[in-house]
Order: structure tokens, then C-alpha cells, then sequence
């Protein structure tokens, strides 16, 4: 059984409902956390879930401010970790700029050194070491060198480029000696015909069915453009696979968005799409590389996922 399994499982549930992803192959899928964490929100999650009257609730009995317009932002579909209980769960846990909210697990999480160890053309050929590792995944240019050149706090430890398709092979980069961060190919070439978009998974296919150190996958989903089903395409891919992973929606510094639509409505746009077509929202977090925002929040996040999965 492969070792991630241990921390969190993707499950299939049932059909897509949306019209614009309505496919006989498209599953959705929830988060189901494995015993001994099984406090996964219950029921598919919409503004007056479980989760957030129980936010409400904690908080009045608190005497705590009213909920944040973040928390509202949220809506309510929260990503609770191992180790919290859903019912107590208040507003001061849940990271900012996201639906995730921290547990006991979290743990350090600042980056005190970073080496670039290899690439590999075949999956085959990654580390065998067996450290815990996070796959960065998205669409061709959608900032996934940029992200953990953000990350890491270094400009160059990545190669970034205007043109898409720059990364073109398995880069794993060892963090602080004990856990790595992999920077891999990006999908769908713009322009490309929809056959060789996905060509990507006959490269990196290998690489998510086998890694059994794959904590999760940061799925990079830029904020800046309306949602694409190519990146809910791979995300059900993912789901389908068991291959747990995290929304990481990028570029939210560009206020001034394509087709006058901001970073923040897209991502709304997004998560009523998930909503839709998912039983338990996977986490999701607003990044931007350039001005830094939910830099220190991913990697907290990343850290409890890390911790749970060394556990
Ligand atoms: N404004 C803004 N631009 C960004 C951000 N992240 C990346 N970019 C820009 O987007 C372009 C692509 O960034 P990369 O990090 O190379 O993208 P990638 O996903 O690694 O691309 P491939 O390796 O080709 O798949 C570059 O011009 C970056 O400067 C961001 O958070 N904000
Ligand atoms: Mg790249």
C-alpha cells in the first residue's frame, strides 16, 4: 500500500453534475481523512454548512469578533486537519486567504536551506531516499518555478520563463535537508490541440500512480484568468487516482485581470465549481510570487501535512 494513503485519501463519489465538465469518465471526489483522524466535514458544504455554524457557535460562545470577511470568502467549505475536532473550530485557526485551517500537526515551517539535487527524465529515476515530498503541478506558466522560487526565497534556485513549457523534466529540490519540493513539467501548451494537452500524464503519469513519498500535490491554478476545465480536468484525474492534493490559486497580485474579471471573483467562479462536483472541499490557498501574499500560510499548511505523513 502506498505510504501516502496512510495521511489522506481522495475518494470517487458520483457524477459530475456541471454541464461544462459533464463526462462520463469524470468522477469527483472528498477528502477522508483514515482513522485515527476521521473528523472530515460530513455533508457537501454550502453556506450555511455544519462548519460554519459551528464557527458561528464557537465563536459567540467565545465572545470572539464576529466572522472575517475572509472566513466568509471561504465559504465555509473548510479543509480540517488531522487532529480537529470540526466542531471546534474557530476563526482564528483557519489561515487567511484560504479554507484550511491548522492543526496540531503544523509544525516549522520557514525554509533554512534549499539544494537542487536532480533531474530525472523518468520516474524511475527521482530520489530514492524516502523523504516526504510535495509535487508542484499546473498549467504551462501558470507559476509553479515562480511559486517555489517564492517559497524557498530565492530568485533563481528555479528557472522561470515567459515562454511556457520551460520545465521540462522532474526537478526535486531538498528542503532543509529532510523533505523536497519537486518542480515538474507544466499541461496544456495554450494553443495546443486538446489530444496533446494532456500529454503531460503520459511523462508525470508514472511519477503520481508510483511516488510513495508523494505527500500531496499543490495543483497551481492562476487566479488571474476564469477557471479552465483543463485544470478541473487534471484535478479529477488526480481525485481519481487517490492522489491527495491542495488548490493552490496564483498570481492574485493581478487586480487588473484578464476580461475585467479580478483574481478574487475567478477564484469564486472556481470554488462554486468545486463545490458543485465535490463531497469535501480539498484545501485552497491565495499565492501571489510577486508580493509574497500566502507564502508563510502554504507552508504552514505544508507542514502539517508533512507531519502528519512522517507520523
Ligand atoms: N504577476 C504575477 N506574475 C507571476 C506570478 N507567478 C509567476 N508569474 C509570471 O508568470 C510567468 C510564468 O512563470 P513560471 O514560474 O515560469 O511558470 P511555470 O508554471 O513554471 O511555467 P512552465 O515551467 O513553463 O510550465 C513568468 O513571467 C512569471 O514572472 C505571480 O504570482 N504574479
Ligand atoms: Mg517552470
Amino acid at each position: 500500500m502506498l505510504l501516502r494513503h496512510r495521511f489522506l485519501t481522495l475518494q470517487t463519489a458520483s457524477l459530475f453534475s456541471s454541464s461544462s465538465f459533464s463526462s462520463s469518465s469524470v468522477l469527483p471526489f472528498s477528502l477522508d481523512f483514515r482513522k485515527p483522524f476521521s473528523h472530515t466535514i460530513q455533508q457537501t458544504p454550502n453556506l450555511s454548512s455544519s462548519t460554519t455554524r459551528h464557527v458561528h457557535a464557537s465563536a459567540a460562545k467565545d465572545s470572539k469578533p464576529a466572522i472575517s470577511e475572509t472566513a466568509k470568502f471561504v465559504k465555509k467549505a473548510l479543509f480540517v486537519p488531522p487532529g480537529v475536532e470540526p466542531d471546534l473550530v474557530t476563526e482564528d485557526m483557519i489561515l487567511p486567504g484560504s479554507n484550511i485551517v491548522l492543526g496540531p500537526y503544523a509544525g516549522h515551517s520557514q525554509i533554512k536551506q534549499v539544494e537542487f539535487v536532480k533531474s530525472s527524465a523518468k520516474p524511475k529515476d527521482c530520489p530514492k531516499d524516502a523523504l516526504p515530498e510535495f509535487a508542484i503541478l499546473g498549467r504551462s506558466n501558470v507559476g509553479k518555478s515562480s511559486l517555489i522560487n517564492a517559497l524557498v526565497r530565492k530568485k533563481e534556485v528555479v528557472l522561470t520563463s515567459k515562454k511556457p513549457g520551460k520545465t521540462q523534466l522532474i526537478n526535486h529540490f531538498l528542503v532543509n535537508k529532510n523533505w523536497y519540493i519537486v518542480d515538474l513539467p507544466g499541461y496544456g501548451f495554450a494553443n495546443a490541440p486538446e489530444s496533446t494537452r494532456m500529454d503531460w500524464s503520459s511523462f508525470t503519469k508514472g511519477y503520481f500512480l508510483n511516488r510513495e513519498t508523494l505527500v500531496a500535490v499543490l495543483l497551481l491554478v492562476d487566479a488571474s484568468i476564469p477557471p479552465r476545465k483543463i485544470d478541473l480536468d487534471c484535478a479529477n484525474w488526480l481525485g481519481r487516482n487517490n492522489i491527495p492534493m491542495t488548490f493552490v490559486f496564483t498570481k492574485c497580485d493581478k487586480m487588473k485581470a484578464s476580461k475585467g474579471i479580478r483574481p478574487d471573483e475567478n477564484i469564486k467562479n472556481f470554488q462554486e465549481i468545486i463545490r458543485e462536483n465535490y463531497r469535501e472541499p480539498p484545501p485552497w490557498i491565495m499565492t501571489s510570487s510577486v508580493t509574497g501574499l500566502g507564502r508563510d500560510e502554504l507552508l504552514l499548511h505544508m507542514s502539517q501535512l508533512r507531519n502528519y505523513w512522517d507520523n
